[in-house]
């Protein structure tokens, strides 16, 4: 009998799937090569992905064998949860892997535009000493918005709360109780970014949150606003933000996510006022191997026939639609 086939398609860490090659068939492609993608996912039983692969119906029409999509990592935005149920194929992600990393980047992301920490360091490269003109402010006394008071917008808070900030969210889901108890007090969302001096995004990327900060909310800001998103690029209209930051009407931005990765043509990047990174939240070696390592496990046990726990889609199984290899 042939070994299962697990199908890698964005890069984890290899110490933790060389093991895998002992019980498995193990490929590897590159998920954003989307012509690999189709050909080699036809003999997969189990798909690992991260944010680069975007599973939809076509991918699942091309996989009749699979039984899983693992996604290393939180987002789902890039997986068709509802076509893969649908097609009996069980989705699984890492829901706490990378949450201290992105709070951890976030608050650097603050501080690194409150004291211009990247132009600064690139001026002294460039072997200038001007330090008049990296003049900053100081974050203590400031009000910093928490869009979304999930998993990581509640430890960004955690996290901030020692540097002596206001801390403010709007989250529907979560109740004014529920974020008073935890020293943060709850407001509309309109109310948040005309209040903020720093507001952050955290919500998953979802038809309801696609541009969820655009022109009209840009237009409440005060210009000291600085936004940060480490969140999903499609949460924040580029245009109006770019916008917004070409005629100083907020004060900046930093991202580590964009509606298009790698931004090509984006204005974004080349504003003076914008700090940005590559979408590396997650990028730790101890997030990357939490990650991989909750996906690993699910897909030896879903291949194996066992439970396999924290299923975004619960319902594969409880249809009884998954098949033991
Ligand atoms: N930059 C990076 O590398 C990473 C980015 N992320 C992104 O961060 C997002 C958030 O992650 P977690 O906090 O772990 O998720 P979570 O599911 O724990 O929290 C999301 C929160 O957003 C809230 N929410 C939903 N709709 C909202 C709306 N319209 N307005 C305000 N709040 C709303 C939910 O009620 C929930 O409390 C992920 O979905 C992912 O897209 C996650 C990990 C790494
Ligand atoms: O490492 C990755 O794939 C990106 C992490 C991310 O965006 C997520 O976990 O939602």
């Amino acid at each position: 009998m042939s070994r299962p086939s697990i199908l890698i398609s964005d890069p984890l860490p290899p110490h933790l799937t060389a093991e895998l090659h002992t019980a498995f068939d193990v490929r590897e492609c590159r998920g954003s090569d989307r012509a690999a993608l189709l050909a080699a996912v036809r003999d997969a039983d189990a798909l690992v992905i991260r944010s680069a692969t975007k599973v939809d119906r076509e991918v699942l029409d091309h996989a009749s064998r699979l039984r899983i999509v693992a996604r290393a990592g939180v987002g789902l935005d890039n997986v068709d949860v509802e076509a893969a149920t649908r097609a009996g194929v069980m989705v699984v992600n890492a829901p706490v892997s990378n949450v201290t990393s992105v709070a951890e980047l976030t608050v650097g992301l603050i501080l690194s535009m409150f004291r211009n920490i990247p132009a600064a360091s690139a001026s002294v490269r460039a072997g200038e000493w001007r330090r008049a003109d990296f003049q900053g402010s100081e974050l203590s006394g400031k009000s910093v918005g928490i869009v979304g008071f999930g998993r990581i917008g509640q430890l960004v808070a955690e996290r901030l709360a020692p540097f002596g900030v206001e801390l403010l969210t709007h989250d529907p889901y979560a109740s004014p109780d529920f974020t008073h108890a935890r020293g943060v007090s709850w407001l509309p969302l309109d109310d948040l970014v005309a209040t903020a001096d720093v507001l952050t995004l955290h919500v998953p990327l979802t038809p309801a949150t696609r541009n969820l900060i655009g022109e009209r909310e840009l237009a409440l800001a005060k210009p000291t606003l600085r936004l940060v998103n480490t969140s999903r690029g499609g949460i924040v209209d580029e245009v109006a933000l770019a916008r917004a930051l070409a005629e100083d009407r907020i004060a900046g931005a930093a991202l580590d996510v964009f509606a298009t990765e790698p931004p090509t043509g984006s204005p974004l990047p080349h504003l003076d006022s914008v700090v940005c990174t590559p979408h590396i939240g997650a990028g730790t070696a101890e997030a990357q191997d939490r990650a991989a390592t909750t996906v690993l496990d699910a897909v030896r046990a879903a291949l194996a026939g066992l439970p396999v726990d924290g299923l975004a889609n619960p319902e594969v199984l409880a249809a009884g639609t998954a098949v033991t290899v």
